[in-house]
């Protein structure tokens, strides 16, 4: 078996007294896209910030393969629009990559026109794109994506995750990504994981989709993304999960 890239061990968080995610029992391999998905609330987000070492656990550990480049991409990006920023200079920050490995990477993130552009002025579709950039220029071994379609149309969301799909052919890094589009999901993962405080259940897309917990996800309402807004649970999460065979219920 390969050496995991990264791997948590009982990982939990508690915060002001409340259990925000607890047993979280995960590995990824490398070259793997894993994909996240999960009612809102529900420690997507506070998982992926406890992998990079933003967080520190309550309970629980993360271990990472000695010397592991990760490349992370947030949800949300806090810049003050008010202050002007080139893309080039967002890129150099907080330090020095220079020109030629900036353009580089705009390039393989599919904005190769982009870098002398105010940050405040990009589209959703290129600010994205910018993003992904900033974590390719760490050479990652792991890309973490949290969300990175929020606010893009089909076709962007579309255009963009065929790029990480080019992204990771052309470096063989490993995706760990939290999404809610079903088509990206199912169609785009070698596993996924169902999360909800803790991880329902996980396998690969078919083992998932089988599952009851992720039949309680998607199975309900009209159209898929809103069904999982709707996400209720069937099960109480202190029971066992029946569910098909081959995947890992929790
Ligand atoms: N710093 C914090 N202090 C207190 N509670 C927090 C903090 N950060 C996150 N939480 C809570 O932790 C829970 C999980 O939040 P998280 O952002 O990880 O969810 P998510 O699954 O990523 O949701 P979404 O799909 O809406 O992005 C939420 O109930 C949130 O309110």
């Amino acid at each position: 078996m390969t050496q995991a890239l990264i791997e948590t061990v009982g990982l939990g968080l508690d915060l002001d007294g409340r259990a925000i995610l607890r047993g979280m029992d995960f590995s990824i391999e490398p070259g793997e896209i894993v994909t996240i998905v999960g009612p809102n609330g529900s420690g997507k987000s506070t998982f992926l910030r406890m992998l990079i070492g933003a967080i520190r656990p309550s309970s629980g550990r993360v271990e990472r393969m000695p010397g592991l480049r990760i490349g992370y991409v947030p949800q949300k990006l806090a810049l003050d629009p008010a202050l002007p920023m080139t893309v080039n200079r967002f890129l150099n920050l907080p330090r020095r990559v220079g020109a030629a490995r900036a353009a580089d990477a705009l390039a393989l993130a599919g904005a190769p026109e982009v870098g002398d552009r105010q940050m405040a002025d990009l589209s959703g579709g290129q600010l994205q794109r910018v993003l992904l950039a900033r974590a390719l220029l760490e050479d990652p071994q792991l890309l973490l994506l949290d969300e990175p379609t929020q606010g893009l149309d089909q076709p962007g969301a579309a255009a963009f995750y065929r790029r990480i799909e080019e992204v990771r052919r052309g470096t063989e890094c490993a995706v760990l990504m939290i999404s809610h589009d079903l088509h990206v999901v199912m169609a785009a993962s070698d596993r996924v994981l169902c999360v909800n405080g803790h991880i329902c259940c996980q396998g690969t897309p078919e083992i998932v989709a089988d599952a009851p917990e992720y039949r309680a996800l998607f199975g309900s309402g009209t159209g898929g993304a809103l069904a999982l807004y709707r996400h209720e649970h069937s099960h109480s999460h202190d029971d066992d999960c029946a569910g098909a065979e081959e995947g890992q219920h929790h």
